[in-house]
């Protein structure tokens, strides 16, 4: 019998990926509605109420449900507990915060993810304004087959050089869109095979995102291939690399593995 694989060494329960999907869930309602609700006040007042009050609504439910577990958020004051704590909640409460603030974008979400021993072992990203929710609760789909010529999906605010690179080399087209999480979810959902990114992130940008595309059979790592390690004391974690895992190969020699 093989040994058993490497794992987390506290139990994650169906109860987490259901919360985590419930809250990302959640948030995401409320945020539809209050965009609606300060229809016609600005980018800047959308941005700020979306983010205030999104990671209030998270913060609050995370108390409740999840009350001796560590929290990063990205709207949070960001403190010693979770280091040390088994299980730690990384929360982007609204990633996307531009597109948000120019409806009638769709490409925003809201990222909830748990994360034990720097992997991040249940995850939700809701995708509100599509009425969207990717989790680990029910995993989408595994990747169908890649198309010819393949996608890769960038920033449509600064497209890093590395993807533009990688694209090249695979001679693919490329798809812009804003938020990380709904480039992960536009991977896993087959819209775009590879999101490469480099210049600058946080943990909470990808946590949830990689939590939903590794569930789904994708791979996930820095741009050089390394792993993704999370809640660490510095939460800026500049790289990413999602892809459908026929293209891993290419892409890593482009990347630099
Ligand atoms: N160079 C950089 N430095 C810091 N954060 C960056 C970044 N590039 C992208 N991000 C963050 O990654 C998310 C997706 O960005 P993009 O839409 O450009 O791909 C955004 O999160 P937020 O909207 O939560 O701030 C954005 O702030
Ligand atoms: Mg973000």
């Amino acid at each position: 019998m093989p040994d058993p694989a490497p794992g987390p060494s506290t139990p994650v329960s169906a109860a987490d990926h259901e919360l985590a999907a419930a809250l990302a869930t959640e948030a995401g309602e409320m945020l539809v509605a209050l965009r609606a609700e300060l229809a016609g006040s600005g980018p800047a007042t959308l941005k700020r109420e979306g983010d205030r009050r999104s990671h209030e609504l998270l913060m609050a439910r995370v108390a409740t449900e999840a009350p001796g577990d560590g929290v990063l958020s990205e709207e949070g004051i960001d403190g010693a507990a979770r280091l040390g704590a088994a299980r730690t909640w990384i929360i982007d409460p609204l990633d996307g915060t531009r597109e948000y603030s120019e409806p009638p974008r769709e490409d925003w979400a809201v990222h909830v993810a748990l994360v034990v021993d720097g992997a991040p072992v249940a995850g939700a990203v809701a995708l509100p304004a599509q009425g969207v929710t990717l989790s680990t609760a029910t995993p989408s789909p595994w990747p169908s087959a890649v198309p010819d010529p393949p996608r890769v999906i960038v920033s449509r605010s600064r497209p890093p050089a590395v993807a533009l690179a990688v694209a090249d080399a695979l001679g693919a087209r490329l798809v812009e869109m804003g938020s990380a999480g709904a480039k992960v979810a536009a991977v896993v959902r087959g819209e775009a095979d590879v999101y490469a990114h480099a210049g600058g992130q946080y943990e909470w940008d990808s946590c949830a995102p990689v939590a939903v595309a590794q569930a789904a059979g994708f791979h996930c790592s820095r741009i050089d291939g390394s792993p993704l390690v999370y809640n660490r004391p510095d939460p800026w974690l500049p790289d990413l690399l999602v892809c459908h895992p026929d293209l891993t190969d290419q892409v890593l020699h482009v990347t630099g593995r």
